[in-house]
C-alpha cells in the first residue's frame, strides 16, 4: 500500500515539474523582450547580429572622396532631409533614431521608409544607449556625425522637462563620449537653437551676442550644450560645429510646430489661437526654409576640419564654432497666418491672445554673415514660397496617393 502510494506521489511531483517547465518555457518565450541596450531594429534583426552589421557596413560605404556619416535623429524633420541630400551627393550615410511619441511617430516612419528605400539604414536606438554607439564605431569608421536627435519645441518643456534632460543634455554628451573614444574620431556638426538668445533685444542677432538669458529649458538646454562642446574640444580635441537653427519649416515638417497644426485647424474649421506682444506688438519669427537649412548643414560638414585626438586623448587644437542658420527676415504671426489664408483660400477663425509667459520670445532675427562667409550660406527661399512648397506637400500626403511622396 505504502509502495503503491509512494509511486503515487512521484508520478504527481513529476507531472507538476514537467507542467511548470513546459508553462515556463510558454511564458518567457511569449513575453521576454530584448533589454534596453538591445533594441530589436527591424522585427527579424537583432543589433549586432551578422545581418546587421553587414546592412550597417553597406548604408555608410560612399562614393571615392566623400564622407561616412552618422546621423542621429535620422527620422525627424531636419534629420530626414539632411540624410536624403548627403546620400544623393554619394556620402555613405547610418541613420540612428528612436522613433518617440513626441509628435505622431507614424510621420517619422513614413520618413523611415523613403530613406531606406534610398538605401538609408535607419536604426532604432536612443542616444543615450553607449553600447550601441560603441558598436557602431567599432564597426565604422565615421569621418562625420550629423547630431540632430534632440527634443524640440520651447512650449512643451513646462510639461515633460525630464525629456530635455535626457536627450538634450545627457544624450549629448553620449554622443560626444562615444565620439571621443573612436578611432578615428570624428567631426561633429550639431543642432543648437535660436532659442539660446532668449531675452537678447539686440538685433539681428549675432553669434558674439549675449545667450546668458534663456527663456526656455529647451533653450537652456541648447545653450548648456553649446558650453559642453567647449569642454569636449578643450579637453579631447573634438572637432564640433553647433548651428542654431531659426524656426525651420517646409515639407515633412514638425506637426508641433505652428505652421503646421495652424493648417491643420484652419483647413477643419478648428480655431487658432494667435499670440501678440503688449500693446498689440506682433511677434514674430525669421522662420527658415528647410532647403536652405540643408545646404546649410552641408556647408557645415564641408567645412569642418577634422578632430585632432586619438585614444581618447587630445593631440592638438581643434576647430571649435557656433553659426546662425537663420533667412534674416523676420514675419510676424498674423502675417503668416494670412499667407495660410489666402493659399488655402480658407479664413482662419483666430483667438488674439497675450504672449504666454511659457518659453516663447517676442522676435527672432538671424545675422548670417558668418556663415556666408565660412561656407557661402545664403537662404533662398521666402515665407510666401516655402510655405506653398509646404501646402502642396501636406494635402498630398493627408488626402492623396503614396507614390508622390519623395524628398526630391
Ligand atoms: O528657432 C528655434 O530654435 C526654435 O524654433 C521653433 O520654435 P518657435 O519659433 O517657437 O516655433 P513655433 O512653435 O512654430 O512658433 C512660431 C510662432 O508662432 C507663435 N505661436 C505658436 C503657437 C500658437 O498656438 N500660437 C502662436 O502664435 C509662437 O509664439 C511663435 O512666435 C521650434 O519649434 C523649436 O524646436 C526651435 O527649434
Amino acid at each position: 500500500m505504502d509502495k503503491h502510494r509512494s509511486r503515487w506521489t512521484y508520478s504527481i511531483t513529476k507531472l507538476i515539474f514537467w507542467t511548470t517547465l513546459f508553462a515556463g518555457t510558454i511564458l518567457f518565450i511569449c513575453f521576454h523582450s530584448p533589454p534596453s541596450d538591445s533594441p530589436s531594429i527591424h522585427p527579424k534583426m537583432k543589433w549586432g547580429s551578422p545581418q546587421w552589421e553587414k546592412r550597417v557596413k553597406s548604408s555608410a560605404r560612399s562614393r571615392s572622396g566623400h564622407f561616412t556619416i552618422l546621423v542621429t535623429g535620422v527620422a525627424g524633420f531636419v534629420g530626414s532631409h539632411v540624410s536624403a541630400a548627403l546620400k544623393r551627393r554619394g556620402d555613405g550615410v547610418v541613420g540612428l533614431d528612436n522613433f518617440n511619441s513626441y509628435y505622431d511617430p507614424s510621420l517619422k516612419r513614413a520618413r523611415q521608409k523613403l530613406l531606406e528605400r534610398n538605401g538609408i539604414f535607419v536604426i532604432e536606438g536612443d542616444i543615450n544607449d553607449s553600447h550601441l554607439l560603441k558598436k557602431l564605431f567599432d564597426i565604422v569608421a565615421f569621418t562625420h556625425v550629423m547630431h540632430l536627435a534632440a527634443q524640440a519645441g520651447v512650449r512643451y518643456a513646462m510639461k515633460n522637462p525630464g525629456s530635455y534632460i535626457h536627450s538634450n543634455i545627457a544624450g549629448l554628451v553620449s554622443v560626444f563620449e562615444a565620439c571621443k573614444s573612436a578611432n578615428p574620431q570624428p567631426a561633429i556638426v550639431w543642432a543648437s537653437s535660436s532659442s539660446v538668445y532668449g531675452l537678447n533685444s539686440k538685433a539681428p542677432f549675432s553669434e558674439k551676442d549675449r545667450t546668458d538669458q534663456p527663456a526656455s529649458l529647451y533653450a537652456a538646454t541648447k545653450k548648456a550644450g553649446e558650453e559642453i562642446a567647449h569642454t569636449y574640444n578643450h579637453i579631447y580635441g573634438l572637432s564640433i560645429t553647433g548651428l542654431r537653427f531659426f524656426t525651420v519649416y517646409g515639407p515633412w515638417g514638425r506637426p508641433d510646430m505652428a505652421y503646421f497644426f495652424f493648417t491643420k485647424n484652419i483647413l477643419k474649421g478648428k480655431s487658432i489661437n494667435v499670440f501678440e506682444g503688449s500693446n498689440n506688438k506682433s511677434v514674430a519669427r525669421d522662420f527658415t526654409y528647410i532647403d536652405d537649412i540643408v545646404k546649410g548643414c552641408l556647408g557645415a560638414l564641408d567645412t569642418a576640419e577634422k578632430s585632432t585626438g586619438s585614444g581618447g586623448k587630445k593631440k592638438g587644437n581643434a576647430q571649435l564654432r557656433v553659426f546662425n542658420l537663420g533667412n534674416t527676415s523676420p514675419v510676424p504671426v498674423t502675417k503668416l497666418v494670412s499667407l495660410l489664408e489666402k493659399l488655402l483660400k480658407v479664413k482662419a477663425k483666430k483667438n488674439v491672445l497675450p504672449l504666454p509667459r511659457n518659453g516663447d520670445v517676442m522676435f527672432t532675427h538671424a545675422n548670417i554673415s558668418y556663415a556666408q562667409k565660412e561656407f557661402g550660406y545664403k537662404p533662398s527661399t521666402d515665407l510666401q514660397m516655402g510655405i506653398q512648397k509646404f501646402l502642396n506637400w501636406y494635402l498630398d500626403y493627408y488626402s492623396i496617393s503614396e507614390k508622390k511622396k519623395s524628398f526630391w
